[in-house]
């Protein structure tokens, strides 16, 4: 599409509350707060105490979208571009890039003075460094530099419960970092796919995702190899007695279907399988670990 096309689009100065909801990726966040919110969970026995779950999940959001309005901020003119973005509210000139930057500033020193101030500087330094991994380090350059992008941006979406686990604990746990691996790991699936599905767009906007830069096949393999990497991790809090058998269960079958869905779609039998393996990461994530969550008060695990 040319240039003149997308000027035709531009509304100027006519955003409404719905295109400052968009600028924070609600779908997103609400994925991280539930991992963040069973991260709080899993860090003690019993019941949260209610100023962590309320003032930290508040404080973590808030960041979390900050970061996600500065994406929309750094990658106006790509979004322009891409049949999947060209909507959005900055793309579109809704929403003008200086009310996006006071926007997100708005945001983020808000969730960190709530984190500072009602809950620990361990959850607000870890957050905020969440905050610059993903809005500056992926975005402004991962994004633009390299495939390994998503990976190495990945580390940030992956924080939640680690910053959930620090809230209620103010320390670092191992049992933590296995859930921030678990999501790390998962990443990679959950990405390629969708960029498999979009490589035209990513192409045409010169994004160096991997199947961009080294073709569909080299990324379903790859996909595999990591679905594969996150059963095994899934395996772990099993293993290091962090959860019991439901949760193994629970892990065991939601991860073979992953596996199923990364074979279908590296086997090329089924034309949507790249989109439903995207969608079906997105539930994955989401049941693991309400699965976790149930095992953890359903047989809590002693001393
Ligand atoms: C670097 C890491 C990540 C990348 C590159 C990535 C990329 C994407 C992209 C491109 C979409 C499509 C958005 C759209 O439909 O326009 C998406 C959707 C989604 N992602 Fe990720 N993602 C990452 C990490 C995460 C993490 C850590 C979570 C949650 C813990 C997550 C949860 C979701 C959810 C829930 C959706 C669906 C959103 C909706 O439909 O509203 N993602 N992701
Ligand atoms: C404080 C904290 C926890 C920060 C993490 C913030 C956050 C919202 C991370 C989101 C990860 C994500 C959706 C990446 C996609 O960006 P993209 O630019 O590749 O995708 P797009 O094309 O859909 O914008």
């Amino acid at each position: 599409m040319g240039d003149a096309a997308v000027t035709d689009r531009i509304q100027p100065g006519r955003a409404t509350w719905r295109d400052y909801r968009e600028l924070t990726k609600p779908g997103v966040v609400a994925l991280m707060i539930l991992t963040s919110v069973i991260g709080m969970c899993m860090a003690v026995p019993g019941m949260v105490p209610l100023d962590a779950l309320i003032l930290g999940n508040l404080g973590i959001a808030l960041c979390a979208g900050a970061a996600a309005a500065v994406n929309h901020l750094v990658d106006q003119q790509i979004d322009q571009r891409m049949a999947r973005t060209r909507n959005r509210p900055m793309a579109q000139g809704r929403v003008s890039p200086l009310q996006a930057g006071l926007f997100a500033a708005t945001l983020g020193v808000s969730g960190m003075l709530i984190l500072l101030i009602w809950v620990n500087a361990l959850t607000a330094w870890l957050t905020l460094a969440s905050l610059v991994g993903y809005a500056f380090i992926y975005t402004l350059f991962l994004k633009r530099a390299t495939p390994q992008n998503i990976v190495i941006g990945g580390l940030a979406g992956a924080a939640p419960p680690l910053l959930g686990w620090t809230a209620v604990t103010g320390e670092i746990h191992g049992h933590a970092l296995l859930l921030v691996l678990i999501i790390f790991a998962w990443t990679p699936p959950h990405f390629w796919a969708l960029a498999i599905h979009r490589k035209a767009e990513y192409a045409l906007v010169d994004v160096p995702m991997l199947p961009v830069t080294h073709g569909d096949e080299f990324t379903k393999l790859h996909i595999l190899l990591y679905t594969i990497i996150m059963f095994l991790i899934t395996l772990m809090p099993f293993v290091t007695r962090l959860s019991g058998p439901l949760y193994l269960a629970g892990a065991v079958i939601l991860g073979g279907r992953f596996l199923y869905w990364a074979i279908v779609l590296m086997r090329g039998t089924q034309e949507r399988a790249a989109i439903m393996t995207f969608k079906y990461s997105i539930n994955y994530l989401m049941l693991l670990f309400v699965v976790m969550l149930v095992d953890h008060y359903v047989f809590p695990i002693q001393g």
